[in-house]
C-alpha cells in the first residue's frame, strides 16, 4: 500500500484566523481567558505577579524623576559640596527606588514562575477531561483528531505562555505609563517618535510568528503521522513484526517522506523569517537614528534645559525598552495566542461533541434492549457500516451476532452500548430511547469485553477493576471466571504485579492471557448486559470451551451474573446454545433465528457453519 501522497499529510487551505488584525482584536480576550485560567490555578500568585509588576513599573517612574532631581541639583550653579548636598535627598530616593524595584522584580519573577507549572497542569487536565469524554465518533474524525493533536502538542502549553506574555504585557504597559508620565513632564513630543521607532521590529516579529504558525498548521497531519511512525519504530509491540517482515527500510522511507516535508517547510520558513527580521531591523535602525537626531536638534536649539537632558535620555531609554518589551510581549501573546486559540477552539469543539443526556435514568431492573431500524456511517466513510438494523435482546437471553469480517458486528455492539449514536433509527433501553437517558447510568448497566481490548500499563488488579472500587473477592471471582486467577497468583507480586515490561518489575502476559484479563474486567462490572466481542479469539480450543462453560454456569447460578449476553464470534460452534442468532452481511441484517432454524433456512449462516464443520472433518 502506498501511504505517502503529500496532499494527504499537508493542509494547503488558507488560515483566515492568522490575519494580524484578527489576532490583535483577539488579544484582550486571549489575555483575559489566560489570566482567568491563571487565577483558577492560583489566585494568590496571579494577584502577586500582576500587582508586583505594576508597582515595579511605578517605581521606575519614581526612580526617573528622582534621577532628574539629582541631575537638576548637580547642574545648578554654586560650589560643588553645596550641589552634592542639595542632590543628596534625590540621590537617596534614586537608591531606594532602584533597590525596592529590584527586590520586587525578583519576587514577581518568583511568583510568576510558580504560576507556570500550575497553569500547565490545569490546562492539560482540562484537555484530557474533554478527550476522555467526547463522543467516540469524534475520535474517528480526522479533522477532530488533527485539532486534538494541535491542542495537545502546543496548545495546552500555550496557556501558561500566554499568561507569561500577558503578565509581560501588563508589566511593560506599566513601564511605558511610567516613562510616558515622566516624558510628559520633561518633553512630551518625544513619545510618538519613540512609538514609531519600535514598530518596524514589532511588525517583523509578529509577521515571522504568523509564518511559523501557518507552517505548523499546514504540517499538523504530517507531523502527527511522523510521530505515529516514530512511535512505531521505537516501541516494543511492533518490534517483532518490523524485524520478521523486514519492514525497517520501508518504514524509514515512510518516515523520510513526512520528515522531509517538515524539514523543507522549516528550512523555507527560516529563510522567510530571516528576511522579515532583516527588513524590520534595518528600518528600526534608521528610525531610531532619526529619533536621536531629533533629540539632538531640540537640545542644540535650547528647546530643553540642560538639567532635563539626562532625565530625558533616561526616560527615552526606559520608554524605548518598555515599548520593545511591550511589542515583544504582544508578539508573544500573538504567537502563543495562535496555539492557545487552537486549544480554546478545540475545548469548545470537544465540549460541543460531549453529549450530556440527563433527562432520565434507565430503570433499575433490566428489561431488555430493542434496536429499531438503526443505520450508521463512520465519519468520512463512503459506505454505511449499518443499514436498517432491527433486533431485540430480552432479559435472560443469549444473543449471538455473526457474519463475515467488516459486516458491522462490532459497530452494532458499540451502538447498543451507547458508544456511537446512530444516524437514524433508535435504540430503546427498557423501552426508553437511549439518546434521552443519562449516559453514565446506562454505561453502568453494560459490561463490554471488546475485541480491541487495551493492555493497560497498570497492575493486574487495576487492569481488572478499571478504576472502579471493587472488593478483592469480586476481583478474584471475575478472574476465576475468566480463567486467569491462577496465572495472576503466580506472578511475582500477584494481583499487584505491574503488567507492562517497559517498566522495571513490569511483567508481560501472552495474547490469550491478556484476553482473559479483558474478560475478567467485563465480568467484574456485574452489569445486567454483557457484550462479548470475540472474547475467545486468542484462546486455545480447550480454553474456549471452558470459557463458554463458565459463562453459562455464571449466568445460571450467580445473582450478580448478567441478565442478557450479546456474543460476537466467528466460531459458530460457540453460538449453538444462543436464544437467537442475528446474521449480518454488508451492514444489513441477512438472517435471524435459532441455530436449527437458520440451518433449515439454508442461507448464509448454514453455508458458513458447514464450511467451518468441514474444516474439522478429515
Ligand atoms: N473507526 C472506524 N472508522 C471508519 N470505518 C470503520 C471504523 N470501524 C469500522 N469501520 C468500517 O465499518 C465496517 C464494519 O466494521 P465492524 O468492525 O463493525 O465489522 P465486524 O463485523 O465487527 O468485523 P470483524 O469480524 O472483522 O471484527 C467495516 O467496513 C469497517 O471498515
Amino acid at each position: 500500500m502506498e501511504l505517502a501522497p503529500h496532499s494527504l499529510w499537508y493542509h494547503e487551505e488558507a488560515l483566515p484566523q492568522t490575519r494580524l488584525r484578527t489576532i490583535v482584536r483577539r488579544l484582550p480576550a486571549l489575555v483575559r481567558t489566560a489570566l482567568k485560567l491563571a487565577w483558577k490555578a492560583s489566585p494568590a500568585d496571579t494577584a502577586a505577579t500582576i500587582g508586583l509588576n505594576v508597582i515595579v513599573g511605578l517605581l521606575g517612574a519614581v526612580g526617573l524623576l528622582a534621577t532628574t532631581g539629582v541631575l537638576d541639583a548637580l547642574l545648578t550653579g554654586g560650589p560643588a559640596p553645596d550641589r552634592l548636598r542639595a542632590a543628596m535627598p534625590a540621590l537617596i530616593g534614586v537608591a531606594a527606588a532602584l533597590t525596592a524595584r529590584s527586590l520586587l522584580q525578583s519576587t514577581a519573577a518568583w511568583t510568576q514562575s510558580r504560576l507556570k507549572p500550575r497553569v500547565d497542569r490545569l490546562a492539560e487536565r482540562r484537555l484530557f477531561e474533554l478527550t476522555t469524554a467526547v463522543a467516540l465518533r469524534a475520535m474517528d474524525d480526522a479533522d477532530f483528531y488533527d485539532a486534538m493533536q494541535r491542542a495537545r502538542s502546543r496548545g495546552a502549553r500555550g496557556a501558561a505562555l500566554v499568561v507569561d506574555a500577558g503578565v509581560g504585557l501588563i508589566t511593560s504597559a506599566a513601564g511605558i505609563a511610567a516613562a510616558a508620565g515622566t516624558l510628559a513632564v520633561l518633553h512630551p513630543v518625544l513619545l510618538p517618535l519613540l512609538l514609531v521607532s519600535v514598530l518596524p521590529a514589532g511588525w517583523a516579529t509578529a509577521h515571522s510568528a504568523r509564518m511559523q504558525y501557518q507552517v505548523i498548521y499546514k504540517l499538523s497531519t504530517s507531523m502527527r503521522r511522523q510521530w505515529i511512525l516514530s512511535d512505531l519504530m521505537a516501541d516494543r509491540r511492533p518490534a517483532p513484526e518490523i524485524r520478521a517482515f523486514g519492514m525497517r527500510d520501508f518504514l524509514l522511507e515512510q518516515y523520510d517522506d513526512v520528515a522531509r516535508l517538515s524539514e523543507n517547510a522549516h528550512v523555507d520558513l527560516a529563510r522567510r523569517q530571516a528576511l522579515a527580521r532583516f527588513a524590520g531591523e534595518a528600518t528600526n535602525g534608521v528610525v531610531a537614528a532619526f529619533v536621536y537626531a531629533a533629540l539632538g536638534v531640540l537640545l542644540m536649539a535650547g528647546a530643553v534645559p540642560l538639567a532635563i537632558v539626562g532625565g530625558t535620555v533616561l526616560a527615552i531609554r526606559m520608554g524605548r525598552s518598555s515599548l520593545s518589551a511591550l511589542v515583544g510581549a504582544a508578539n508573544d501573546v500573538y504567537d502563543e495566542g495562535l496555539y492557545f486559540s487552537d486549544y480554546l477552539d478545540f475545548c469548545k469543539e470537544a465540549e460541543h461533541r460531549t453529549s450530556q443526556h440527563r433527562l432520565g435514568l434507565p430503570a433499575p431492573e433490566f428489561a431488555g434492549v430493542e434496536v429499531h431500524e438503526v443505520s450508521f456511517t463512520y465519519p468520512g466513510a463512503e459506505r454505511a457500516a449499518l443499514r436498517d438494523i432491527s433486533l431485540k435482546i430480552g432479559k435472560g437471553e443469549v444473543i449471538a451476532l455473526v457474519g463475515e469480517n467488516g459486516s458491522g458486528k462490532t459497530t452494532l455492539a458499540k451502538i447498543i452500548a451507547g458508544l456511537y449514536e446512530p444516524d437514524s433509527g433508535t435504540v430503546l433501553w427498557d423501552g426508553a430511547p437511549l439518546a434521552l437517558l443519562d449516559r453514565d447510568a446506562v454505561r453502568q448497566k453494560i459490561a463490554m469485553i471488546p475485541q480491541d481490548h487495551t493492555p493497560w500499563p497498570l497492575t493486574a488488579r487495576q487492569n481488572i477493576t478499571a478504576g472502579v472500587d471493587i472488593d478483592d473477592d469480586a476481583v478474584i471471582g471475575a478472574a476465576e471466571l475468566a480463567g486467569i486467577h491462577r496465572t495472576i497468583e503466580e506472578l511475582p507480586e500477584g494481583y499487584d504485579t505491574l503488567l507492562d515490561p517497559r517498566f522495571k518489575m513490569g511483567h508481560e502476559l501472552s495474547g490469550g492471557q491478556w484476553q482473559r484479563v479483558a474478560a475478567a474486567r467485563g465480568f467484574c462490572r456485574r452489569a445486567p448486559l454483557l457484550l462479548c466481542d470475540e472474547p475467545t479469539s486468542a484462546l486455545d480450543p480447550r480454553a474456549e470451551h471452558a470459557f463458554f462453560d463458565s459463562i453459562r454456569h455464571f449466568a445460571e447460578t450467580d445473582p450478580a451474573a448478567p441478565q442478557a449476553i450479546v456474543l460476537i464470534t466467528h466460531r459458530l460452534t460457540s453460538v449453538l446454545m444462543a436464544d437467537r442468532i442475528y446474521v449480518l452481511a454488508g451492514g444489513r441484517l441477512a438472517e435471524s433465528g435459532t441455530h436449527p432454524e437458520l440451518m433449515d433456512l439454508g442461507g448464509l449462516y448454514a453455508s458458513l457453519f458447514k464450511l467451518q464443520a468441514e474444516a474439522y472433518t478429515p
